[in-house]
Parts: structure tokens; C-alpha cells; sequence
């Protein structure tokens, strides 16, 4: 007997009403993690520890705003979660591709609704079964491996029109992943400066919009990266700047803390022993029973060594090398646009298996089961700090719902000019 097809509308809006805890019961993963489970920048770098469980003082500027993630997008309890999306919105691969089969089927019916999304404007739907309340969808460049003005332009306008959806619909806590970083090929260190710095001068222009922006990373090459990009563009006078962080160590703060209290207790003993904490592979690699996102989230990925993430890593670059190598020995930019509407045709033949029993209609259906699985090899590369893919957190208060007939009207917000 096949599942109904349950009507987007409806869920959404019954989802919209309920209460945190009544919502956590509607979770597709109950290892989510919640706000108050990830330090802020600040209380990651705080110089004192003898501060301990008093207010931190000092700071209060957008250290206080921000935090770095290494791990699955799809576990975060926050307003809203970014999707790194193709212009189609029918879902595909890589985060795109783990944020729909984590929020189900009727995430697919409400972007298939949106007709599409231009490359640097954003669009927002419901989460569903996501801990996240709301996905913003947004199309980053394809850069291939060139950064001219138009794709800098491009992803500036990912991360600007994102959150000012966040503010349109009253939103205060976001995640972003590396939008374009990967199959459409933005490089790293480029993209990372984009996004750190765009949000920094958005929050600047709207300190009381914002309670948290999470910077969340999935390949370690990005959690470097933003590390030590970070401890230079979010410094606060009460922190510190260590040379590692200049040189951009490895070690995640994720390993550092679950909580704040844990934070303050790491660190201690990080600095009475001396010992760099290992990386939070090994913890992920503890874990029996953490689940990481991939396409398929019933896929349970058991342990990974840290060479397996390295070796997926690899995997990942080579194939977006691949990739850009074809799309180079292809002929002028024109030839993406038709890859992608290829792209969308092909989603349109395949029929995901586990969209069978739901799909009554000849709708576009999302990349098919199989494609999502190579994705999820590639997407196996990111780990987080098991223990804290375990916690079943107490969070703070339920932000306000958002009517959702708001929704609606405000869903698309013009590209920047
Ligand atoms: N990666 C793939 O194999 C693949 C295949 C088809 C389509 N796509 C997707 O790629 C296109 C967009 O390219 P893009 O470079 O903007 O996106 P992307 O290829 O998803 O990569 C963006 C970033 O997200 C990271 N990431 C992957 N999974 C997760 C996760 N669960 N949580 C947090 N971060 C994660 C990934 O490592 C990369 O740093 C769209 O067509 C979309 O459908 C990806």
C-alpha cells in the first residue's frame, strides 16, 4: 500500500504552527543538533579561560554572531538552512541533493512550484522534515575554476539575497554551506572570502537582524580555510590570534566543544597538557551509530577512517577536475545552460526509486537515486564531531512562526544589481 501523497500546503503550514518540541517529533533524524550546542566564534577563541561560566565580556561585536561548523548541513535546528541549489530547484547532488532527501518529498512539490531560480537570487520554502524550519534556495555561478567579475558579482548576490530573506520573513539564525564550491567549481579561498565578507558588512548593516550565521563546512580543505580567514576578519579585542590560526591548523573547533561548558573544559585541558586535540575524525570514526546525511540518509555509514576522508576528498577534487575538464573541452559558456536543462530533462525521465510510491504525476522528478548515491561518495568526504551528531539537545525558545501566506508573496528577491 503505497504512502499518500501528502499536499505541501498543507504540511507546510501545520509544520509552521507547531511548537519546538511538538516539531522535533516531525525530525526525518532525531541526531540533530541545536543552536546552543555550536560556540560562537568568540567563545571558540576566547583568550581567558579563567572566565569560566561568567557572561563573557568584551566582544559583543559579530564574533558573537557567527560560528564556524565542520559537518552535515542537514542535522542544524536553526531558522533556516541555505541550499547550495541548481537553477531547475528540483534537487541534484552534493548538499543540493542531501538537503532534499532529508527534508522529503514535499520539499521537492514546493520548489517545483517556484518555477526555477536565476543564477545569485534565492528562494525560500519550508524545511518539512529538516530540523531547519526553512530552506533558502540559491543558484551560485558556475565558475569552473574562473572567478571574473560576474561570478564574484554572482555569489556576492547568493549571500546577500539569502539573508535578506532571512529578514523579510523575520528569520535570525542561518546556515550557509560553500555555495559553488563544489560540482559548479568556485575555488575555495576565493569563495570563502565572498561569503565571510559579505556577511560581515550585512551583519554590520543590521546588527538586530541577525542572531547567528553558521558558517558550515564540509571538506576539511574549507574548514582550514575559513579558520584562519576567520580568526583575522571576526577578530574581537578580548581574543586571540594564534600562529596556527594563521597558518591555518586543521584542528576543528567542533572537536573543541558540544557545549560551552565542554568548550571551556577542552580547552583547559587542552592547554594544561599542551596536546592538540585530534582531528574530530577519529571521533567520527568512534561513532558506531552516527549517521552522516548523504543522498540516502537511511545509509548508515558505520566508521571512517580519516585516510577514507582523505581518499573521498581526493575523490571529490578529481571529479570536480573531471568536470571541469569537460566542461572546458566543451565549446563556449552557452553549452551549461544546455547541460543543465540536459540535466533537468534527464531528472525529468528518472524516476527516483524512493519517489515511486509518492510521485502521482508525470512532475520533473529530483536526479535519480543512483546519480545521489555517486554524489553521496562525494559527499561522504565532511565529518563533524560524533558525539555532538549524537546529543539530543535542550534548545531555546521556538522562534516565532512566520504566517505562511508571507511566504508566498515575498519567495523571490531580485538579484542585487
Ligand atoms: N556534488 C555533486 O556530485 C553534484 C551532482 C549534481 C548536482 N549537484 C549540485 O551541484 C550544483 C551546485 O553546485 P555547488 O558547487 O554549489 O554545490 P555542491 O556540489 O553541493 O558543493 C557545495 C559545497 O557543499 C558541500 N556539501 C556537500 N554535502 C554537504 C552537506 N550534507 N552539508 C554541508 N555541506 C555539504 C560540498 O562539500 C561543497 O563544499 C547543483 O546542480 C546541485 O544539484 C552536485
Amino acid at each position: 500500500m503505497s504512502k499518500k501523497k501528502k499536499d505541501w500546503k498543507t504540511e507546510k503550514e501545520r509544520l509552521l504552527r507547531l511548537e519546538r518540541e511538538e516539531r522535533r517529533k516531525e525530525y526525518r533524524r532525531q541526531d540533530f543538533i541545536s543552536l546552543d550546542k555550536i560556540p560562537t566564534w568568540r567563545e571558540e577563541n576566547r583568550v581567558n579561560d579563567n572566565e569560566e561560566g561568567q557572561e563573557l565580556t568584551g566582544g559583543g561585536g559579530l564574533s558573537d554572531k557567527v560560528s564556524l561548523y565542520k559537518g552535515d548541513i542537514t542535522v542544524l535546528e536553526v531558522d533556516a538552512i541555505v541550499n547550495a541549489a541548481n537553477s531547475s530547484l528540483l534537487g541534484g547532488g552534493g548538499v543540493d541533493g542531501c538537503i532534499h532527501k532529508a527534508a522529503g518529498s514535499c520539499l521537492y512539490d514546493e520548489c517545483h512550484s517556484l518555477n526555477g531560480c536565476d543564477t545569485g537570487k534565492a528562494k525560500i520554502t519550508c524545511g518539512y522534515d529538516l530540523p531547519a524550519r526553512y530552506v533558502i534556495h540559491t543558484v551560485g555561478p558556475v565558475a569552473r575554476g574562473h572567478v571574473g567579475p560576474t561570478e564574484t558579482n554572482d555569489l556576492t548576490s547568493c549571500y546577500q539575497n539569502s539573508l535578506r530573506l532571512m529578514k523579510e520573513h523575520g528569520l535570525s539564525t542561518v546556515a550557509f554551506p560553500c555555495i559553488s564550491t563544489g560540482i559548479y567549481g568556485f575555488p575555495n579561498e576565493p569563495a570563502a572570502d565572498i561569503a565571510l565578507n559579505t556577511v560581515k558588512s550585512w551583519i554590520e548593516e543590521n546588527p538586530d537582524k541577525i542572531t547567528r550565521v553558521i558558517f558550515c563546512v564540509f571538506l576539511e580543505t574549507d574548514f582550514a580555510i575559513y579558520k584562519k580567514k576567520m580568526s583575522v576578519i571576526f577578530q574581537d579585542n578580548d581574543m586571540e590570534v594564534t600562529e596556527d590560526q594563521l597558518k591555518g591548523d586543521n584542528t576543528p573547533p567542533s572537536t573543541k566543544s558540544t557545549t560551552k561548558e565542554e568548550s571551556e573544559d577542552n580547552n583547559r585541558g587542552k592547554e594544561e597538557t599542551g596536546d592538540e586535540e585530534e582531528g574530530d575524525n577519529d571521533a567520527w570514526g568512534k561513532e558506531e551509530d552516527v549517521e552522516m546525511a548523504s543522498q540516502n540518509p537511511e545509509e548508515n555509514l558505520g566508521d571512517e577512517e580519516p585516510g577514507q576522508e582523505k581518499a573521498a576528498e581526493d575523490q571529490e577534487n578529481q571529479e570536480k577536475q573531471e568536470d571541469m575538464d569537460i566542461n572546458n573541452d566543451r565549446a563556449e559558456d552557452k553549452d551549461i545552460d544546455n547541460d543543465e536543462n540536459k540535466e533537468e530533462d534527464k531528472a525529468e525521465e528518472e524516476q527516483p526509486a524512493t519517489k515511486k510510491e509518492d510521485d502521482d504525476d508525470d512532475d520533473k522528478a529530483a536526479k535519480s537515486t543512483a546519480e545521489m548515491e555517486d554524489a553521496s561518495e562525494i559527499n561522504d568526504t565532511g565529518t563533524s564531531n560524533g558525539e555532538e551528531m549524537k546529543d539530543h539537545v535542550e534548545s531555546s525558545g521556538e522562534p516565532d512562526s512566520i504566517p505562511t501566506d508571507s511566504i508566498q508573496s515575498k519567495d523571490t528577491v531580485e538579484k542585487k544589481e
